[in-house]
């Protein structure tokens, strides 16, 4: 069998898709149609993602993002991506899928309750066509300043309580781009989740930001790292950093094609992947966004057997 059918062929947990991220051309184009915009001045699809052998820098992704967050600003377009994304993992053998997404309040159109009511209602569905079993972290963006965080946090708690979506809310995330904002000044909102049970996988040392990453791992409020690029000494991290992390044991949230096309990563056989493996490191190779950079968790998976560990 070729390695990437049995890559296929494998059960398969992703950990680490953010649903904007994820969103594949077909479903990108069904919201440009259902909006009429197709061969208007909208972005084709084929300008969003980036395919093989491509690369952007990571600003140029988070202007991505934003031109997908343009197309996504309703509850019915929320609907069907969290539809689309949760059945495209589960044909590609993913049985367990830990989905994130920002909740976002945009004025006339929806509130961040009705939005994240919106992909919750949409995954109970998914899971009952499907064989794959999801859950969701609710995403900080760090963009998006404090205030914004306090409102997520107060979101994800009400949830905890809710009888249908409550099991299906297992923490939050801290992403968004990593030239934005300190994320010391999130701390007190990270505390107070921690509180009230809430599990924390947070976007680490994606660039070299070694004082910040050491801040969030001091604190001890971090239970998994999101790339975590720039924490091992090859890549310019310091002995401490790399002390924490293996200290703490906390697992690394690996994505392989995120890394390369967004240019902090030259080649798989260069991945992080590799440090880790040797030093025996829990890791799990996820996809991040498996629209944005044209990939599946099988491709990733692929990618990982590629990574020297010597
Ligand atoms: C490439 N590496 C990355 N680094 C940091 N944050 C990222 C990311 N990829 C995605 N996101 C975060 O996820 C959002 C899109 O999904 P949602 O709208 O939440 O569903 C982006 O706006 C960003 O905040
Ligand atoms: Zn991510």
């Amino acid at each position: 069998m070729e390695l990437l059918d049995y890559c296929r062929s494998l059960p398969k947990v992703e950990l680490h898709a953010h649903l904007n991220g994820s969103l594949s051309d077909a479903t990108v184009l069904k919201l440009l149609s259902a909006r009429e915009q197709q061969d208007g001045d909208f972005l084709a699809s084929a300008e969003v993602t980036i395919k093989r052998g491509h690369q952007r820098t990571l600003e140029e992704c988070f202007q991505v993002f934003r031109i997908l967050h343009s197309i996504t600003d309703n509850l019915e377009a929320m609907q069907t991506i969290t539809q689309d994304v949760i059945q495209e993992f589960a044909a590609d053998n993913v049985k367990y899928l830990e989905l994130r997404t920002t909740p976002k309040n945009i004025p006339n159109k929806m509130t961040k309750k009705e939005y994240m009511d919106t992909v919750l209602e949409a995954t109970v569905e998914a899971m009952k066509k499907s064989n794959i079993r999801v859950c969701l972290l609710l995403s900080i963006d760090r963009a998006r300043g404090v205030e914004d965080a306090w409102s997520t946090l107060q979101l994800a708690k009400e949830y905890l309580t809710h009888d249908v979506f409550g099991p299906l809310v297992c923490g939050l995330d801290v992403s968004g781009n990593p030239h934005s904002g300190d994320l010391k000044d999130y701390l007190p909102v990270l505390q107070e989740a921690q509180k009230c049970g809430l599990k924390l996988a947070v976007h680490l040392a994606e660039v070299s930001s070694d004082t910040e990453t050491l801040t969030m791992l001091n604190s001890g409020l971090v239970d998994r790292i999101g790339h975590g690029t720039f924490i091992h000494p090859d890549a310019g991290g310091s002995k401490e950093l790399h002390a924490v992390v293996r200290k703490q044991n906390l697992p690394l949230e690996l994505c392989i094609s995120s890394n390369i096309k967004s240019g902090t990563v030259k080649s798989a056989c260069h991945h992080h992947l590799g440090f880790w493996k040797k030093e025996n490191h829990p890791v799990v190779i996820c996809t991040d966004d498996k629209g944005v950079f044209s990939t599946s968790l099988s491709e990733e998976f692929y990618l990982g057997a590629q990574v020297r560990t010597i």
